[in-house]
């Protein structure tokens, strides 16, 4: 019998999701024994520091990939919104599972709308692409800045000045949360969802076919090619997490693949946003990233970085 070394970040969210897919694995083929193996990451050390000026998404999968490709465990589940781009040499995506609620969710003090907050309400995100989304609507209310788990943003909201937070449904209801705590879940329409957001992905080496097969079984198609489209997208425009992107495809009723695609200033003032649709995710990314370079997006991005990096 193989036993599969599982490496998790020790969040109550990593620990849930680790275990969920396990179950899951185990019930696809019984055969499989699983260790779960907690690893603590840089990303969840640093807890006081914007995302965006700490290094970014890579953050918090560096370690547990180095772990992989030392063989101290096998696999590794992540949130896809957390993957960076490209994968170090030896590993791959072994799985990805159908996606959970990719909205992002709206908890404010007395239950009160997105529309609703008063004037000037305070809305804490450390996420450049919510600021920039809801400041483009309501320009009034002030985005300060909140880090920590989602259990800890959510006491935050209860102790400190925040009128309201934005966090992905996807982690609230993993964790079975999202029925009592969330306010509003914000549409696409209202805030485009980050690239991968409610999707998992399953990471593990390339050379583990025993594994892999397991894992393949496990994969979503609709949301392996849309999640594709989507990161395919990001790549292009070479933003990383600096700046406001956001993407999110589905399926429609006649089987074309829509993506929509966001690029905007922080402050949400320059917003660009189309919908495209098209088969091929990989080439549906790109020609959304080229439609808004031409726009003027990736002019843009190179002025919010300089920003940052001057600070
Ligand atoms: N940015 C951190 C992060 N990475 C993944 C999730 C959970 C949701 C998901 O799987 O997309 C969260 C929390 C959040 O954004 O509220």
């Amino acid at each position: 019998m193989r036993k599969i070394i599982v490496g998790s970040r020790r969040s109550k969210l990593a620990l849930t999701q680790t275990n969920w897919v396990i179950s899951q694995l185990k019930s696809i083929d019984p055969s499989f024994e699983f260790e779960v193996k907690e690893i603590v990451t840089k990303g969840d050390k640093i807890l006081d520091v914007t995302l965006s000026k700490v290094g970014g998404k890579g953050l918090f999968v560096k370690e547990i990939e180095q772990a992989m490709l030392d063989e101290e465990i096998d696999m590794a589940v992540h949130s896809m919104k957390d993957m960076p781009a490209v994968l170090p040499a030896g590993l791959t995506i072994g799985s990805i599972p159908e996606r959970e609620d990719h909205r992002d969710a709206l908890i404010s003090k007395g239950h009160i709308k997105l529309n609703d907050l008063r004037e000037g309400s305070i809305v804490g995100t450390s996420s450049l692409r919510r600021g920039a989304q809801l400041l483009a609507q309501r320009p009034d209310l002030e985005i300060k800045w909140i880090r920590g788990n989602i259990d800890t943003r959510l006491s935050k909201l209860e102790t400190e000045e925040y009128d309201a937070i934005i966090l992905a449904a996807a982690g609230l209801s993993r964790m079975g949360w999202a029925a009592d705590v969330v306010t509003e879940f914000l549409e696409p329409e209202v805030c485009v969802p980050a690239v991968g957001q409610g999707a998992l992905s399953i990471e593990c080496r390339e050379s583990d076919k025993e594994l892999r097969a397991l894992l393949d079984k496990f994969t979503c198609s609709e949301t392996n090619q849309t999640v594709r489209a989507e990161r395919a997208f990001l790549h292009k425009m070479e933003g990383g997490c600096q700046v406001p992107i956001a993407g999110f495809a589905t399926i429609n009723e006649t089987g074309e693949m829509e993506l929509t695609g966001l690029v905007g200033s922080p402050d949400g003032k320059v917003i660009y946003k189309e919908t495209l649709t098209g088969s091929d995710p990989e080439e549906l990314g790109v020609k959304m990233a080229d439609m808004l370079t031409e726009q003027g997006a990736k002019e843009l991005i190179d002025r919010v970085k300089e920003e940052l990096d001057g600070q």
